[in-house]
């Protein structure tokens, strides 16, 4: 199994290569679609957010006013470094795990399809009827 990592800048194509990736059958662990999810009110992430920006980056709703927070961040490298400081730990935790989960998934995949070759050319039924 390969991992790719796929990185880049704003608007440098990375939605674009993944979707190409996807519809090749690849799965995908998109951190800014984690890094969404873990800023969802009432996650550890969004306490700490809180904690270090303020409510004042809030919507009436309580999520996040993401445009206001991505004024702030982009500006100032060291606030940049502080919003990763509280999400990159949760969001890291989520790609590990769906990386986990997605090589134990190929595992069994290609430990069925060998099974499969080696009952085939020894000329066995296969129990299992593959
Ligand atoms: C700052 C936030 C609120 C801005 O949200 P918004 O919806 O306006 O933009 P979006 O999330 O689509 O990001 C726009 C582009 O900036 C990149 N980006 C986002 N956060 C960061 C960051 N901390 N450092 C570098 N690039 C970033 C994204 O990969 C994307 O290419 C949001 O990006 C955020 O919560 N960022 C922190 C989490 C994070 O680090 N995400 C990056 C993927 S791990
Ligand atoms: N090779 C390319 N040549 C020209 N345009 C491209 C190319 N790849 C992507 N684009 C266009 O550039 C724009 C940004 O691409 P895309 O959304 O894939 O970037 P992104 O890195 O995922 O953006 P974001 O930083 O917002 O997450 C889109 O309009 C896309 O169609």
């Amino acid at each position: 199994m390969f991992l790719v990592g796929l990185t880049g800048g704003i608007a440098s194509g990375k939605s674009t290569v993944s979707n190409i990736f996807a519809k090749l059958g690849c799965p995908i662990v998109d951190a800014d679609k984690i890094a969404r999810e873990v800023v969802q009110p009432g996650k550890p992430a969004w306490h700490l957010i809180m904690k270090h920006f303020g409510r004042n980056i809030l919507l009436s709703d309580g999520t996040i006013d993401r445009p206001k927070l991505g004024s702030i961040i982009f500006a100032d490298e060291s606030k940049r470094k502080l919003l990763n400081s509280c999400t990159h730990p949760y969001i890291q935790r989520e790609m590990l795990w769906q990386i986990f989960k997605y090589f134990f998934q190929v595992k069994f995949y290609s430990t069925k399809v060998s099974q499969r070759s080696s009952f085939y050319y020894s000329g066995c039924p296969s129990p299992a009827g593959w």
